[in-house]
């Protein structure tokens, strides 16, 4: 029996800080090496961080990496283990994102990624080239200086594998897992038994098991062992990384890391049986017959022995049950695990938040909350590191460390009501509760007297005073006289936030938290420059629907019972007079619900449809349920105030990215932000297409048979008619990870 015992890991690096990063890539080689392992790999880019955006065309950036690989090399961190080292390279002046392979102070191969990620979030091609060149490895000449620290001129580079004595190993760079023609095929046809695949990849709500099924998928068919290395944290971006490192073995997973963790550190191991992988591929007789007329793939020959023979006590690891977060759990932990690095890394006091006791707020209330319980469970296990953030942030002296998660929020969490007229005690009342049930430092302020010294400001200016819509106002003054108390809460936040600690005797400053959620953002519905412009938000892409179960849940599992009277009230801006025959209702003043808005957007977004095409959907959709006339005016409306406010996602808080819908404009759905928000070419093909149906009645009467036979349980393809119908609520987003 062969057996190979590896290790992965979780590493919580920063872009652009070399010394974090060498030292978590130290600690984690070090932590393998206790374990027994011989083989170690860490995240894409480890050595830079992955987030280094343009900073990767810098030749500072790659030079640093090699200054820290040489620091590693001359050390003894690689003696007795194969450790695949991420970093960027640059040969023949182009630059590749590469897995550097290191033993015993030699690199042995380096390999350039050659799919590179480009969709959605990612943009590698700005920076890299994809490496395309198969048919045999090239030399690489070392920089000098590390040439002249490890004795070695050249390394060999490119696509290949490395051919132990005993075993066989080769990469499979993160977005290579994902793609048709991924290596891991060829390579498990020449016989190798082991990938390690170095990734950078983002948390994204019920994303994790199309990465975990992926590598269940590839040992499953091809056999072999998949070793996952992530990025976990905030590297200095919207993203957060993760994590999950694991490894998979012939279609079982046999280890597997956390997705969300306040550790910079955290290292995987397990024992393989590596006859178990020929076992396994032999046996299928379709893999047998392929895998012998594959083609070549080069190879780096290495004399030396990494597997152990079987002895006693040493038990292969058993396959384990995959653990996958709930959504509700995904919102909780995610953005306070990325709240943590963004508040200790920015130096910063602490946090303030607008909390208006409404479902959005509340929700960045909770999860500010959450934080803090994460922070304390760390430090009970005895997390050191997050034990002296913990006791600077919070400015405890004397040795004091926090113990309660209450008293934590108290020092770095201040929440402030800020009413009007126009609130109600309900939302003031629960934006209290909450506040002491998660022990934020809460403050209660009324803003009348703001208010009206801008109104008497303008009337002075102008001679006129603007008056509600409900009296008799019309509906420019009654948008003026709300966004006027929307933006007196956005000064009064920053102003807070950056003089209480001065009142406090403390030092630094707090961040303010934003809270638009991305419905809003959609949709426009928010004041441009009000409490939506934070400095963060940890909630800007997450949807309202989501944020409503994640409320249920907290109620419960954060134990902040008031959240379930938070979730069970109706949403409103409270921003116009209460009467007796009218109150204001987001869903009313959107003119559409936020169910709906949520399909739109995953219409618009995930499913790549204009107005013509979401129409065609949407009729498919509520067929049976509304005509296709009112389908043409729902869509019409959604796109109208989609263009309208589309400028307002230009200055969108920077959020945390949460969802594959997300219309931040900066850096995931770039568009145009001025539109013809009359669409006329497109709204004409809408009402010809509505005048069409309306013609000959035919293919409402289809359509409304098709639901009915769906709706009896007879499942047949949904017949598009041309139609180009995509199933708005499937999972499947058709776009890169
Ligand atoms: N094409 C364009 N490019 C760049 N900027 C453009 C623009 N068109 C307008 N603008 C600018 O945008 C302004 C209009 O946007 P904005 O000032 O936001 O005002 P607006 O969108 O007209 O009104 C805000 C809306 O948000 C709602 N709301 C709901 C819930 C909560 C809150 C809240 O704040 O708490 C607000 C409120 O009820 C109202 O319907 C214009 O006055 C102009 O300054
Ligand atoms: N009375 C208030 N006191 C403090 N902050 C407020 C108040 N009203 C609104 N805000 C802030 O302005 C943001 C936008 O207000 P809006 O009425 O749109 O709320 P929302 O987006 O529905 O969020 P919420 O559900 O938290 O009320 C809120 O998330 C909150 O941070
Ligand atoms: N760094 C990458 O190659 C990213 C790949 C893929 N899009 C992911 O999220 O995992």
């Amino acid at each position: 029996m062969r057996l190979l015992r590896v290790a992965t890991c979780n590493l919580n690096q920063w872009a652009m800080d070399f010394d974090t990063n060498l030292r978590n890539v130290k600690e984690s080689i070090s932590r393998a090496k206790a374990a027994g392992a011989v083989v170690r790999i860490g995240p894409e880019l480890e050595l830079t961080g992955y987030g280094c955006e343009d900073h990767f065309l810098e030749q500072d950036t790659t030079a640093h990496a090699w200054e820290c690989l040489k620091d590693i090399l001359s050390g003894d961190y690689t003696d007795d283990i194969l450790c695949s080292i991420g970093m960027p390279i640059i040969f023949k002046s182009v630059r590749y994102n590469c897995q550097v392979f290191c033993l015993n102070r030699k690199i042995i191969m380096i390999r350039p990624k050659m799919s590179l990620a480009n969709d959605g979030n990612y943009r590698e091609f700005r920076w890299f080239s994809a490496w395309t060149y198969k048919d045999e490895l090239v030399d690489f000449q070392l920089p000098i200086d590390v040439s002249e620290v490890i004795d070695q001129e050249t390394v060999p580079f490119g696509y290949g594998y490395l051919q132990f004595l005993d075993v066989s190993l080769a990469a499979e760079t993160c977005e290579e897992l994902f793609t048709a023609n991924a290596p891991r095929i060829d390579l498990a046809f020449s016989g190798v038994e082991v990938f390690m695949n170095a990734s950078g990849s983002h948390h994204q709500l019920r994303k994790l098991n199309l990465r975990i099924d992926s590598m269940r998928d590839a040992t499953r068919l091809c056999g072999g062992v998949y070793m996952y290395a992530n990025h976990q944290g905030c590297d200095g971006g919207r993203l957060y990384y993760d994590g999950c490192c694991c490894i998979a073995v012939n279609g079982d997973v046999v280890a597997q890391g956390s997705q969300f963790s306040l550790k910079d550190v955290e290292v995987l191991d397990a024992l393989i049986d590596l006859d178990a992988v020929s076992s396994y591929r032999a046996c299928v007789s379709s893999f047998r017959e392929q895998a012998s007329h594959v083609t070549k793939v080069p190879c780096v020959k290495v004399q030396y022995k990494l597997c152990q023979t079987f002895r006693d006590g040493m038990i292969p690891t058993d396959p384990i049950e995959v653990m996958y977060h709930c959504p509700e759990e995904e919102i909780a932990f995610g953005p306070s695990c990325w709240l943590w690095d963004y508040l200790r890394r920015s130096r910063a006091s602490g946090f303030l938040l607008p909390l208006s006791g409404g479902a959005d707020s509340s929700s960045v209330a909770a999860i500010v909350g959450c934080m803090c319980q994460l922070v304390i469970k760390d430090i009970d296990k005895g997390d050191e590191q997050v034990k002296a953030d913990a006791m600077r942030i919070g400015q405890y002296r004397d040795g004091e460390f926090p113990t309660d998660s209450r008293e934590l929020a108290k020092r770095l969490f201040y929440t402030v009501y800020m009413g009007t007229e126009n609130s109600s005690e309900d939302t003031r009342s629960r934006a209290k509760r909450l506040a002491e049930e998660i022990g934020s430092f809460h403050f209660d302020v009324p803003i009348d007297s703001v208010v009206s010294a801008f109104l008497s400001l303008f009337e002075r200016l102008t001679g006129k005073r603007p008056r509600y819509k409900v009296d008799g106002g019309s509906h420019t003054e009654n948008l003026g006289l709300q966004n006027i108390q929307a933006r007196i809460r956005m000064v009064l936040a920053f102003m807070m936030a950056s003089l209480m600690p001065w009142v406090h005797n403390k030092s630094g400053f707090y961040l303010v938290l934003g809270s638009s959620n991305v419905d809003e953002g959609l949709r426009g519905y928010l004041t441009k420059y009000d409490c939506s412009s934070a400095d963060i938000n940890p909630i800007g892409s997450v949807s309202k629907q989501d944020l409503r179960a994640f409320l249920r849940w907290a109620a419960v599992h954060l134990q902040y019972s008031s959240l379930a009277e938070v979730e069970a009230a109706p949403p409103t801006a409270e921003l116009e007079p209460i009467r007796t025959d009218y109150s204001q209702l987001d869903e009313v003043d959107m003119g559409m619900t936020y169910e709906e808005l949520s399909i739109y957007g995953r219409l618009r977004k995930i499913f790549r449809c204009g107005p013509v095409s979401m129409f065609q959907n949407l009729c498919h959709r509520w067929c049976g349920r509304l005509s296709p006339s009112e389908v043409a005016d729902k869509v019409k409306h959604f796109f109208k105030y989609y263009a309208i406010n589309r400028h307002k996602m230009t200055v969108l808080t920077p959020s945390y990215h949460a969802e594959s819908y997300s219309p931040e404009d900066n850096r995931f759905d770039l568009r145009q932000f001025l539109y013809n928000s009359t669409w006329p070419y497109q709204f004409r093909k809408i009402d010809q297409l509505v005048q069409d149906i309306d013609k000959d009645g035919k293919w409402v009467e289809d359509r409304r048979a098709d639901s009915q036979l769906r709706q009896r349980g007879a499942a047949r393809p949904a017949q598009g008619g041309g139609m180009g119908v995509v199933a708005a609520g499937s999972a499947n987003p058709g776009v890169g990870l």
